[in-house]
């Protein structure tokens, strides 16, 4: 099969089969804007991924489920990926952003199906702000498939690169486990169902004072994801929605952030829920995240598994594929017109 397409817009890495462009429909109006927004004091889940290994297994997938219930992500310790494999990939994909303008533009394409793109700031005049993030994004799963299109300047890249998104994926493969485990569900439920890997670089120049009241980073979003991991550096600048505010998820050296995508929403019907998130930028400081995006196969069946409906917890969505989410995908792209909602069964 071949992998999926895999299209992006407002932060999010769209698997696509059709070529339709996004529609906006008021995608910040209904929420809070970067200097309007009321920060709580949320605390971050610590999940120690090393003790999933041992006796405290059980605890640790509890632990799990109910961050992923409760507040739809969390951060995880104890990963395994090397601290070299995170420093070499920041190295290199500081390198490419400051590498000249004409250089980076080579992966610059309006294609939506080609394997690595690169995504430019720009303005949104309709809602006058701007959108500060620049990305490059590409597939990465199995690397050796990919590797060749990735950039060649700055000439450690595709090394760097192959290291970290090799370990990252070996990460997500047990998280994977245990969070079906923590459904109740088969270990290996969810990578059963599992398609490539995406990955977007994502850099954010400091912004000129000026111009920070209407600049985001990345605008709410969720990802259409089974789950994201982001690895932020030490810079703060990604926001969660959480009880109806905005809350900081400032960097926590050593971990990486994991969100509930629009997918595990559904295959754990409604249980978990996707996150809403969106970077904002800072005056001082560059900053730079990775996302990891963990996506299924196209011809993958999504929806609740019959060990998750009974009488008390009904069907919410109706079984689809991957395909037919990701061509639906681009009908609508606002932040709260939730784009499961199209799978929902009729009663729910
Ligand atoms: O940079 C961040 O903190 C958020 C990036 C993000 O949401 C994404 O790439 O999907
Ligand atoms: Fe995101």
């Amino acid at each position: 099969m071949p992998a999926a397409v895999l299209h992006v817009a407002e932060g999010v890495a769209l698997p696509e089969t059709k070529q339709l462009q996004p529609t906006y429909e008021n995608p910040i109006s209904t929420l809070p804007t970067v200097p309007e927004a009321e920060l709580c004091d949320g605390s971050i889940p610590i999940i120690d991924l090393e003790a999933l290994h041992g006796p405290r297994r059980s605890h640790i997938v509890k632990q799990l489920g109910h961050a992923c219930q409760h507040k739809g992500f969390f951060a995880v310790k104890n990963h395994g990926i090397p601290k070299t494999a995170v420093n070499n990939i920041f190295d290199t994909t500081r390198e490419f952003f400051h590498l000249p303008e004409e250089e980076r533009m080579k992966f610059y394409t309006p294609d939506p199906n080609s394997d690595i793109r690169l995504m430019t700031a720009y303005k949104d005049e309709v809602e006058n702000v701007f959108v500060a993030r620049e990305s490059l994004k590409f597939h990465c799963h199995p690397v050796e498939d990919y590797v060749n299109k990735w950039p060649t300047n700055p000439p450690s890249f595709r090394k760097k690169a192959a290291e970290y998104l090799t370990n990252v994926r070996k990460v997500e493969m047990t998280l994977l486990d245990a969070i079906s485990e923590s459904l109740g569900l088969e270990r290996d439920y969810i990578e059963k169902r599992l398609g490539g890997h995406y990955v977007s670089l994502n850099y954010y120049r400091a912004c000129e004072q000026s111009e920070l009241e209407l600049t985001y980073g990345v605008r709410g979003h969720t990802d259409p994801t089974i789950i994201t991991m982001l690895l932020q550096d030490d810079v703060p600048g990604l926001q969660v929605l959480s009880e109806g505010k905005w809350m900081d998820v400032n960097p926590i050296p050593d971990t990486v952030v994991v969100h509930v995508g629009d997918l595990l929403q559904a295959i754990s019907n409604h249980r978990y829920k996707s996150l809403l998130h969106q970077a904002i930028v800072n005056c001082e400081k560059e900053r730079m995240s990775i996302a990891s995006y963990c996506y299924p196969s196209s011809d993958a069946t999504i929806g609740p598994p019959k060990k998750l409906i009974d009488t008390d917890h009904p069907a919410i969505y109706k079984d689809f594929t991957f395909g037919e989410f990701s061509k639906q995908m681009w009908k609508v792209i606002t932040p709260t017109d939730k784009r499961l909602d199209f799978f929902k069964c009729s009663a729910a």
